[in-house]
């Protein structure tokens, strides 16, 4: 990769790149897009095939929140970091308070949270370096766990997709067939099973298969057969760029709706399925509960006022699928255009974030 072209391409402000020899932190922070604000986005700690293979998801991540902050409505730019290890093997404390050295070093242009790999315990290690950190203990005045919140932002996200496919959006009935069983995926799990939809699931995680097949009657597949099941719903809910052309004819669903971050591999990805006819649900429209939940912590954590703020992902997706009929473009293209006419009525007004009071987590008890 040409890092520096690709930045230029797609417009990207700063990468940050962070080596701790002592505790083997090894990370990379994107940051997009400030116009909006601070840039807030989760941390993945994740084994990647290659350090090339680490850069290009911190640099998709960190645009994807960029869209994702701008499409809720948030005051957010779009951030992201890599960490490149084991999260079952490589964590120490060591390792994540270097990390929030880093992070503190940034002077509030970057906030993070929660992704795939780490957890509460391990933001509150970078709490214990800097206040730019979200989703940390209750205890601190905080939001804690974004990932239930999440899942219910996807499950209400899918009623509304439900809503254009099938005319209603009561998913009782309906078969929902769930890729990856993790942090979100078992909470939107529970709400569908309490709604009356059937499951079937996948994750290379035995375990995780087995407690959907305990908790919520699930039935399990193979991680290669989850997209040529039989099912109203498709809810890719573990990594990215699984909607592609492998998996594309497979597809027997009317609508795809899930958690994951970049689930098409490419935008052309985003044509075909809607020439097929499948509402599909942007992912980081249907999925922004998270961000949603911890960017409340920058005005002092209100979980009521969060709480109904993700409800609005309803409405969202329902604008989004009218913005895909009204200008006739598939809704992921719709999506990009509601999140990029904000951003770019707001960089007529100013241009790069500056630090300002409701940008600092002050409202916390340390
Ligand atoms: N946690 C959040 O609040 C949040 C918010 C927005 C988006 N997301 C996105 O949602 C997705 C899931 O996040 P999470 O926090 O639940 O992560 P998680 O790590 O808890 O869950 C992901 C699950 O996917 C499984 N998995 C990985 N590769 C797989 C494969 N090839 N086939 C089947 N299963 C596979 C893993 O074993 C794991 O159980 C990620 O893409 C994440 O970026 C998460
Ligand atoms: C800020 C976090 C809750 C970010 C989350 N992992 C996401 O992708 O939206």
């Amino acid at each position: 990769m040409e890092l520096f072209k690709y930045m230029e391409t797609y417009d990207y402000e700063q990468v940050v790149v962070c080596q701790d020899k002592q505790s083997g932190l090894k990370a990379i922070i994107a940051i997009h897009d400030t116009t909006l604000g601070p840039a807030l986005g989760g941390t993945r700690m994740w084994t990647y095939d290659s350090e090339e293979a680490a850069f290009e998801d911190a640099l998709r991540l960190a645009k994807g929140m960029t869209y994702k902050n701008a499409a809720a409505g948030l005051n957010l730019g779009g951030g992201k970091t890599v960490i490149i290890g084991d999260p079952r093997k490589d964590k120490n404390e060591e390792m994540f308070r270097a990390f929030g050295r880093y992070i503190q070093g940034l002077n509030g242009r970057y906030i993070t949270a929660e992704d795939v790999g780490t957890t509460v315990a391990d933001m509150d290690l970078i709490h214990e370096e800097t206040d730019y950190v979200t989703g940390i203990s209750p205890a601190f005045g905080s939001s804690g766990n974004p990932s239930p919140v999440t899942a219910y932002g996807v499950y209400v996200g899918m009623k509304a997709a439900a809503k254009e496919a099938f005319g209603t959006d009561s998913l009782e009935g309906k078969t929902v067939a769930v890729q990856g069983v993790g942090n979100v995926a078992y909470n939107l799990c529970k709400h569908l099973h309490e709604e009356g939809a059937s499951l079937i699931v996948t994750d290379i995680n035995k375990e995780a298969v087995q407690r959907a097949v305990d908790d919520f009657g699930a039935k399990a597949v193979n991680t290669d057969e989850i997209y040529s099941v039989d099912c109203d719903i498709f809810a890719p809910c573990a990594l990215g760029a699984v909607i592609n052309d492998d998996t594309i004819p497979q597809i027997k669903a009317k609508v795809i709706a899930g958690a994951a971050n970049n689930q098409l591999k490419e935008t052309t990805h985003g044509d075909q399925i809607a020439e097929m006819g499948i509402v599909y649900a942007p992912d980081y429209v249907i999925n922004a509960g998270g961000v949603i939940n911890v960017a409340d912590e920058l005005y002092g954590y209100n979980r009521d006022r969060a709480m109904k703020r993700v409800e609005g992902i309803y409405d969202n997706i329902q604008k989004v699928i009218e913005i895909s009929k009204r200008d006739g473009i598939p809704t992921y293209a719709a999506a990009d255009r509601m999140a990029e006419e904000r951003i770019e009525r707001m960089k007529n007004s100013r241009s790069q974030f500056l630090m300002n009071p409701h940008n600092i987590l002050t409202h916390r008890n340390r």
